[in-house]
């Protein structure tokens, strides 16, 4: 909305469908703001100051806005203190979403704009030097072009060309310098396999009165039979997709055999029982009852796990024109990449005018560089168990949910953690006292089992004598979980050279250096707090 002298006024809302509606309503209120926070901007004219002081206004409430799960349970949200950096994830998405409204406003505030872009722009500069290892490939990659010319001839626009990328199989780079806001990529519907296809094919009637059976089961079982029909509109798209997908679901029994003890080795097992089930309750009859439409030589479980590994690791949910949400698979699309710091994460919408997805960009990728997708705020462990990949660098996301027994104790209080989970204590600002790098839901779950809140003004010395007890307790907790990892992985580095177990190693190790860093920040907090018994009593 345009006011007088170039100021305008937007809008910033948080979303009553929110799932974290109440959390982030109280985060908002501790600090002055409503769920619908009107903020008048004024027109800067390139004042450096006044330029800092609209963005600031704007980002303390869209950075609360965009808090994940994960975000909000591991940073203190405590009294009104303004909401600072929390991640670089949370700050490009509140600065993009600022953008996004500034953009639909008339002010002709390219100060403001500009800064906006640099903050972006700076968030993810040293980031993408995580992702610069990538190696290139032009070579063997006829079936794609084939596929991108296919696409191209049927409306695809795209800035992207596919290569080879080190350590990732197939992605896409920029052919240009794309920048903030650009569409890297749009595909029209008419492109998108979705379940409409199903329905159009001679199995729906039989698929369709099979009681409880899921539009996903239907596509999967189409996809299986689709694969191996020479006349399918897909074709082109069906030749690029790999024979082998190698995910956690075909991990190999050494690769399972160095995850004992893991959270990955349970993931994958409950997995693969799961879609096991499903083969062999649904697919063996459907085949005997039905063998024209349903040939058991492309039924088999090897072809089903295919099939699966195929739609857990390419599909993507879509909201389509008439406001459904439908699970498919993307030509072209497929062939992007997950990264921990994407230049794309809002891809999920058709653009009704148009009748194509869009794949706008959120930060800057330069010619020559990877454009990335995130493909969810996932841990490590669901990357490998449906994706088969653990991605460069520290993820954020990747926890370790623990069940701690504090035996009868009452633990019952306001917090809205059910649940509790730890992550690398190196993520953390705040390694002080009543804080020690690690998560305050947690700490405050197990004080609210002794009985103990203490205050972060009054510092009793029964306080830190039981804040000592909670770390000890911790650090029991966690050394019998380092224990139960084992000692070493040598059993394993001859067989480095096997996909899976080379991941299954990485992921220990990943789990091993997760849970040192806790033992290690509960034995400074312990250091920490003897040294103020220490003042204490004397
Ligand atoms: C949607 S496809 C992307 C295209 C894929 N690279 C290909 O060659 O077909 C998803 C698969 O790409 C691979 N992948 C995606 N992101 C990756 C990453 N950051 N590191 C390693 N592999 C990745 C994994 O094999 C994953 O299952």
């Amino acid at each position: 909305m345009a006011g007088e002298n170039g100021s305008c006024t937007v809008l910033l809302q948080l979303s009553e469908n929110d799932p974290f509606f109440d959390k982030k309503k109280q985060i908002l209120q501790a600090r002055g703001f409503g769920i619908r926070e009107q903020l008048n901007l004024q027109y800067s004219s390139s004042c450096p100051d006044s330029v800092a002081a609209n963005l600031e206004k704007l980002l303390q409430v869209a950075r609360i806005i965009h808090l994940d799960e994960v975000e909000l349970y591991f940073n203190d949200f405590d009294g009104s203190r303004p909401v600072e950096f929390c991640s670089t994830r949370n700050e490009v998405e509140a600065l993009n979403s600022i953008l996004s409204l500034i953009n639909h406003t008339s002010l002709k505030d390219q100060a403001l704009r500009d800064a906006i872009k640099d903050g972006i722009t700076r968030q993810c500069g040293e980031k993408s030097l995580v992702e610069s290892r990538v190696g290139r490939n032009y070579e063997g990659l006829t079936k794609e072009y084939q596929l991108v010319e296919w696409g191209v001839s049927n409306g695809v626009k795209t800035s992207l060309e596919i290569a080879l990328i080190e350590g990732a199989g197939r992605g896409a780079i920029a052919k240009k310098d794309l920048g903030i806001g650009d569409i890297a990529l749009e595909i029209p519907v008419s492109l998108i396999i979705s379940e409409e296809l199903v329905r159009q094919s001679d199995m729906f009637k039989i698929l369709e009165s099979i009681e409880g059976i899921s539009v996903e089961t239907m596509m999967l079982l189409w996809s299986m039979k689709e694969r191996h029909d020479c006349n399918s509109k897909f074709r082109v798209y069906l030749d690029t997709l790999p024979k082998e997908f190698n995910t956690g679901l075909s991990f190999g029994v050494d690769a399972m055999m160095a995850l004992d003890d893991t959270t990955l080795f349970e993931e994958i097992m409950q997995a693969k029982e799961h879609l096991r089930v499903q083969y062999e309750e649904l697919v063996p009859a459907l085949c005997n009852n039905n063998p024209d439409t349903f040939p058991s030589e492309h039924y088999t479980w090897e072809n089903f796990l295919w099939a699966c590994e195929l739609w857990y690791s390419n599909s993507m949910k879509i909201m389509f024109a008439d406001g459904k949400l439908r699970t498919c698979l993307i030509p072209i699309a497929g062939f992007l990449n997950h990264s921990l710091y994407p230049h794309i994460t809002h891809y999920g919408k058709v653009d009704c005018a148009t009748n194509t997805l869009k794949f706008p960009l959120l930060r800057p990728c330069l010619a020559g560089e990877q454009c990335c997708l995130s493909y969810g705020n996932l841990s490590s462990s669901h990357l490998i168990t449906f994706y088969g990949f653990s991605p460069l660098g520290d993820n954020p996301y990747d926890v370790i949910p623990i069940d701690i027994d504090v035996g009868e104790a009452d633990c019952s209080n306001d917090s809205p953690w059910t649940t509790h989970m730890v992550r690398g204590t190196w993520f953390s600002k705040n390694h002080g006292i009543f804080h020690y790098g690690l998560p305050t839901p947690l700490l405050d779950y197990l004080r609210k089992a002794r009985d103990h809140m203490p205050t972060t003004t009054a510092t009793t010395k029964e306080d830190m004598e039981l804040e000592i007890e909670v770390l000890e307790d911790l650090i029991s907790t966690f050394n019998s979980m380092m224990d139960n990892l084992g000692d070493t992985n040598s059993d394993y580095s001859e067989d480095y050279g096997s996909w899976d177990v080379k991941l299954s190693v990485e992921f220990k190790d990943g789990q091993k250096r997760i849970i040192s860093s806790i033992l290690s920040s509960c034995d400074d907090g312990i250091k920490l707090l003897q040294t103020h018994l220490q003042k204490c009593t004397s």
